[in-house]
């Protein structure tokens, strides 16, 4: 008996970074929407715990019990008083070291599944609480949709959307570690004030309204000065999204994968055209979002 669990990537459509709380992490207006692109995450029983992944990606994915769909199972077990007797095996989609949230997608995809292998009957508040503790992505991996997350992004909030929103998305040749990003973001702030980290009125707006031109002119990433300080050569990828006709370009999280919303369909088949020929990026996909979250198939 197995049990499959499918989980979607993410997109900040607004990260809004305070500053550095005496823990290390940051405040954040963390504004995600779950995109069709998935790691799906299967259980079965074994005679210890194994973590197995295939896909393009997969040799970056750590194979010990750091990986955070181990670390789920271990979490569950923990709380129940049972060995995590259990072989995950991820199939990967989403890229590694993104900013796309796929490491926390396996969290959240193996921590649903281990609880419905093991009957263990968590309900949805334990299974929240238990994501928080894995990392501040994790949460708004099981849940999907749309949300704004508050303190470290773990705190969420669900938020209305009123249509689908159409994404191209470019994968970078190489990853961006985020606890690397956040610490170039501290950097680029020394000696200036950071505001609180607020959610965009306009933008919370536009996603109720579904209007991607609206969307577009609200969007905003505070990582993505950090990230390009980085990784100069994104400045390359997003100008080549944006004279495609890209509504809005930005950065993913802490990137490097680079984020273009477009008007429709259409012209997303036409943006991802125009990366590829472009050679600024590795890989292009695109994809709709909102999303369901963590689903049991
Ligand atoms: C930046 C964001 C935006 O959604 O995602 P990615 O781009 O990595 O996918 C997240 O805040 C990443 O969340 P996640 O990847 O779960 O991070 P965690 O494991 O909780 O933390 C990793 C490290 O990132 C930094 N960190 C993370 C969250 C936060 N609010 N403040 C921070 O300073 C800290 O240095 C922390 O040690
Ligand atoms: N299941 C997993 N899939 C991918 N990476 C993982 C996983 N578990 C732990 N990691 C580690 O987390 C790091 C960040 O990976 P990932 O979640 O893909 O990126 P991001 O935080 O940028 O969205 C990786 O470099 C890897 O070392």
């Amino acid at each position: 008996m197995s049990v499959t669990v499918r989980v979607p990537a993410k997109v900040n459509v607004q990260l809004a970074v305070g500053a550095a709380r005496p823990d290390g992490f940051h405040d954040l207006a963390n504004v995600f929407l779950a995109v069709g692109l998935y790691d799906e995450v299967t259980v079965t029983p074994a005679d210890g715990l194994r973590i197995t992944c295939e896909g393009p990606d997969a040799a970056q994915v750590p194979l010990d019990r750091t990986n955070l769909a181990a670390r789920a199972a271990i979490a569950l077990a923990e709380r129940r008083g049972i060995e995590p007797d259990v072989h995950v095996h991820i199939a990967k989609d989403i890229p590694v070291a993104g900013g796309m949230a796929g490491g926390s997608a396996d969290g959240a995809g193996a921590l649903l599944a281990c609880d419905r292998l093991w009957g263990t009957g968590a309900s949805r508040a334990e299974l929240l609480a238990i994501c928080a503790e894995l990392g501040s992505d994790v949460p708004f991996s099981l849940v999907g949709g749309a949300a704004l997350g508050v303190g470290r992004g773990e705190r969420l909030t669900a938020l209305e959307v009123g249509g689908t929103f159409h994404w191209v998305f470019a994968m970078a040749d190489r990853g961006l570690s985020t606890p690397a990003v956040f610490r170039e973001f501290d950097r680029l702030a020394e000696g200036r004030r950071i505001p609180e980290p607020v959610a965009s009125a306009e933008l919370v707006a536009a996603l109720a309204k579904g209007d991607a031109e609206a969307l577009a002119a609200a969007v905003s990433n505070d990582l993505q000065p950090a990230a390009l300080s980085l990784f100069p050569e994104l400045a390359d990828t997003l100008a080549a999204g944006r004279g495609a006709g890209a509504l809005a370009a930005l950065v993913s999280g802490s990137g490097p994968t680079t984020a273009f919303l477009t008007r429709d369909a259409e012209s997303a088949e036409k943006v991802a055209g125009a990366l590829r020929a472009s050679g600024t990026c590795r890989a292009v996909r695109t994809a709709g979002g909102p999303v369901a979250g963590a689903t049991v198939v």
